[in-house]
Order: C-alpha cells, then structure tokens, then sequence
C-alpha cells in the first residue's frame, strides 16, 4: 500500500488553536497537511511569509480575525474555511474582493442554538437560574419564592429568521408563543407578521431574541430607543453576536428595572462581562456556548471536512458564505 506522507496532502492552514470547536484533528490530518501558526517558533508574519505562495486554503476559528493585514500575507489564498455560523471575524468584502471563497457551519448548530435560546427566554421568565440559588442557600419555608410568568401568550419578537431564528419559531409554537419578526426582508413563504423595523417590533412584543449576523448594519441595532419601546416588563434573549446591543446601555436599562430581565449568551468584549450583570436575578448568562454540543461540533466537523474536500477536487462548496 502506498503510505502518504503528509506533505503530499494538500495544506491546510490554522492560524489559532480550536477551543471548546475542536474539529476532529485526527480526522482533518489525514486528510490534509496541517500547518499550525501558533505550534511554530517563528513569529506570524514569518511564518506566513514561508508559506505565502503554496497555502490555498486556511480554516479559520472564531478567535482568529481575518482582515485586509492577514490576507496581503497569503497571496494563493483561495479558501476560508469557517467553522461557525458567524463570520464577524472575517472581512468577507476583501475576501469577495480578492477572489477568496468563505464557508460557514450551514445549519450545523442552528437547532443547538434555538435550544439555548428558548431555553434562556423560559430562564429568565420562570426564573430557573435564580430559584435554584435561591434553594442551595435561602431557602427556609415553602412557597415563599416570588412567581415567575407563563411563556404560553408571549408575544415574541425574533431579530433575524434566518435558519437559526425559523428554529426558533417553530419551538416558540409549541409553546403557544405569538411569533413575529425582523429581517433583512421580509420572507414571503412564511405567515408570521414581519416588522421592517427593530423598533416596532419590540414595542409590538413581550420578548426579543435576538439571532441575526453581526453586520456594520446590526452593531448597536439594539440601542435606547429599542429597549424603551421593548419596556418594563419586556425580555431580551441575545444568541446572536454581543455587539448587536448597546451593552452599556442594556446594562443601565437593566440595573434600572427599565426593562425585565436578559438571557445573554454573547458579550461586546468576550470574555469580559459586566460585573453590574451579576447580582441581578433577572439576568440569565452563558458563555459563548449556545451552538456547542458534541453532536452540532461533530456536524459542523464533517461539513468543514466536506466543504474542503470539494474544493481541492474542484467541486461546488458546500456550504458557501452568502450574503444575502
Ligand atoms: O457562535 C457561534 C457561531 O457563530 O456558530
């Protein structure tokens, strides 16, 4: 049997180690010719100037920020790979502009992150986090724990129904949630009333989950004027990307009882979060971890795998960024 060795394979390179989003590198070194930045002793620029000319595709993981700098450095680049759904770390307009194709996770996580979100709306509304602190420290006698309220009725307004929000909505049915939406654009095929503004949806709902990209267009979208109109009484779920919000402004409304209560999943300056957040039993946090499960890690692996097997066989991506 003939034994590859792994310069034969085509190079893959992986600028920043995985975290918790390992894609199964024994899978991916038989396949490939790994070259890992930050297992080199030479600095980054170096080390990307000794493979400028042959490296082809680069898989890219959340924490590594793909911008005009990185790219002049990789001049054969035709591919980048990533990993998640989000590609707020990538500048995807030089990437389009240069002739380099992105891929994202697809669906990978889409049903994980819908898990997490509906599951952060019913926290925050039945106060699961809280009462479960409440009963390994206070608890002295029955009954005395303030009501938490009903999730069936809730009107919800969901930012973003691309595949992650339509996951959303379907378990939102379930529950007996009234749906609405904001999107880009309102999608014809689907009978949920949309609101072409952020700001008439959240006067026109209970909750807003907060699911769509992080975009030049979508920073601060949700600023004062929307967590007014959202109201006392109102909740925000945010599985999207943290800077969708006006942090400051959502930790004032929330230090203030302007508004109800959060489940935040994302920050603007992860790992940082804000300390106010944490004395508030309305508050629900996740660290970053809404897509993450063996199963949807696993998935979004073979489709990273996929993704570059067609393209060094000259083959459709398959699941290409779109911009749309
Ligand atoms: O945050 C996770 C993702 O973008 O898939």
């Amino acid at each position: 049997m003939v034994q590859f060795q792994s310069q034969d394979l085509p190079q893959l390179l992986i600028i920043q180690p995985p975290l918790c989003l390992a894609i199964a590198e024994s899978q991916l070194s038989q396949k490939f010719h790994l070259l890992k930045a930050w297992e080199s002793e030479l600095p980054l620029d170096q080390f990307l100037t000794t493979y400028a000319c042959s490296v082809q595709a680069m898989l890219c993981y959340p924490f590594t920020q793909v911008n005009a700098d990185l790219l002049r450095l990789l001049p054969a680049l035709k591919l980048v790979v990533s990993p998640t759904a989000g590609v707020n770390n990538i500048d995807v307009v030089e990437c389009r502009r240069r002739g380099i194709s992105v891929t994202t996770s697809g669906s990978a996580f889409s049903e994980d992150v819908a898990d997490t979100a509906v599951g952060l709306l019913i926290d925050v509304h039945r106060r699961i986090s809280a009462a479960d602190r409440y009963v390994k420290g206070l608890w002295t006698s029955k009954g005395d724990y303030p009501l938490g309220s009903k999730l069936g009725g809730k009107r919800v307004g969901i930012v973003g129904l691309g595949s992650i929000g339509s996951e959303i909505a379907k378990r939102l049915e379930a529950f007996g949630c009234i749906v609405s939406y904001n999107s880009r654009s309102k999608n014809p095929s689907l009978t949920y009333p949309f609101y072409s503004s952020v700001h008439e949806l959240a006067a026109n709902t209970d909750a807003l989950i907060i699911c769509c990209a992080l975009t030049d267009q979508t920073r601060h979208m949700i600023n004062k004027e929307v967590l007014s109109a959202l109201g006392r009484e109102g909740v925000i779920v945010n599985v999207g990307r943290g800077a969708i919000i006006d942090e400051k402004e959502l930790v004032r409304f929330l230090v203030h009882g302007e508004i109800g209560g959060a489940g935040l999943d994302v920050f603007e300056n992860e790992p940082h979060v804000p300390e106010e957040l944490f004395a508030l039993d309305n508050v629900v946090l996740s660290p970053h971890n809404a897509a993450f499960t063996p199963e949807s890690v696993e998935s979004s692996s073979q489709i990273v795998i996929a993704n570059l097997e067609a393209f060094f066989s000259n083959e459709p991506l398959v699941t290409p960024f779109m911009d749309d």
